[in-house]
């Protein structure tokens, strides 16, 4: 009891500092993991520290010999295994606009006539059932899907949209992706969901749709061919059976918190520059 209180008596304020900050990071990557395979991996993580720590003190030198070895082992597998997870925290981290400037910095008039384009092509696309696949990208660069498809780079229209996915032409299998008010291809293959949990009933297109926002912040948008219905995957979940104006009120509200988180930001940084 007095050991804790000498330690308490004895924190000052940069040992408060450091405590913030690594618990802003293991929130940050709990927050990162929650709801992905890495959240079991944690658990399991934590029961072999805690047995290999408990067969020390009870001396079971075997045991312990065991655990620690197959903790060393264990993290070689780690990595192979949860390269996709680690590749996402990566890109994460580098996604923070302490490192990058954003590609997703686009004006308000251009959100409103991308809003407007998309949004009226995909009613148009969704009354008469053709199936459809918009990727808005946004942070994250989209290069590697972008170099899957055929190179279009032409303003976002919904004539040119609607276009792409009329059945049997040349570009309508696939994805389109959209960077600012630019479409910068078409045809483009995109990587199909891990998600074991998914509506058993969802074709490769609803698939395809939500795995590349496992990837990365990109807003997704599907016409079913089947129904027509419109859904929009974002951050690996799908909302589905959304109309016209929810869909444009969807895409306009997630650049608008962009922006608006990223103003604060700046904001932030004027203000501390003038103090
Ligand atoms: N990995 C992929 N990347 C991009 N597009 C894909 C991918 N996989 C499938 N697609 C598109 O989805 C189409 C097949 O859709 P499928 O019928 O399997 O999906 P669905 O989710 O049931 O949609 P729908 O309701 O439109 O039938 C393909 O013709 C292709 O255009």
């Amino acid at each position: 009891m007095q050991e804790i209180l000498n330690i308490l008596r004895n924190i000052g304020i940069w040992d408060m500092v450091d405590m913030a900050i690594v618990a802003f990071v293991f929130y940050k990557l709990y927050m990162l993991i929650r709801e992905t395979r890495a959240q079991q991996l944690i658990k399991g993580i934590l029961v072999l520290l805690i047995a290999t720590q408990m067969s020390d003190w009870l001396q079971l030198h075997v045991i312990n010999w065991i655990l620690r070895n197959t903790m060393t082992v264990g993290l070689i597998a780690l990595l192979i295994v949860f390269q996709p997870e680690l590749r996402r925290a990566l890109e994460y981290i580098g996604r923070t606009k302490f490192l990058t400037k954003s590609i997703a910095d686009i004006e308000h008039e251009e959100i409103n006539r991308l809003v407007e384009e998309v949004g009226e092509a995909t009613g148009s696309l969704s009354r008469q059932k053709i199936g459809a696949l918009i990727v808005i990208e946004k942070d994250t660069g989209l290069n590697e899907v972008i170099e899957t498809g055929t190179p279009i780079a032409g303003t976002v229209s919904r004539a040119l949209l609607i276009n792409i996915f009329i059945p049997n032409t040349p570009l309508h299998d696939g994805a389109v992706v959209i960077r600012k008010n630019r479409i910068m291809a078409a045809g483009c293959f995109l990587p199909l969901t891990e998600n074991p949990t998914i509506n058993k009933e969802l074709g490769t297109r609803h698939r395809a749709g939500l795995g590349v926002t496992e990837k990365s912040d990109a807003i997704v948008v599907i016409v079913s061919e089947e129904t027509g219905a419109i859904s929009i995957a974002e951050n690996g979940k799908l909302t589905r059976f959304l109309d016209v104006d929810t869909l444009k009120k969807y895409i306009d509200n997630s650049f608008e918190i962009k922006n608006k988180q990223q103003w604060k930001f700046w904001k932030y940084k004027w203000r501390r520059k003038d103090e």
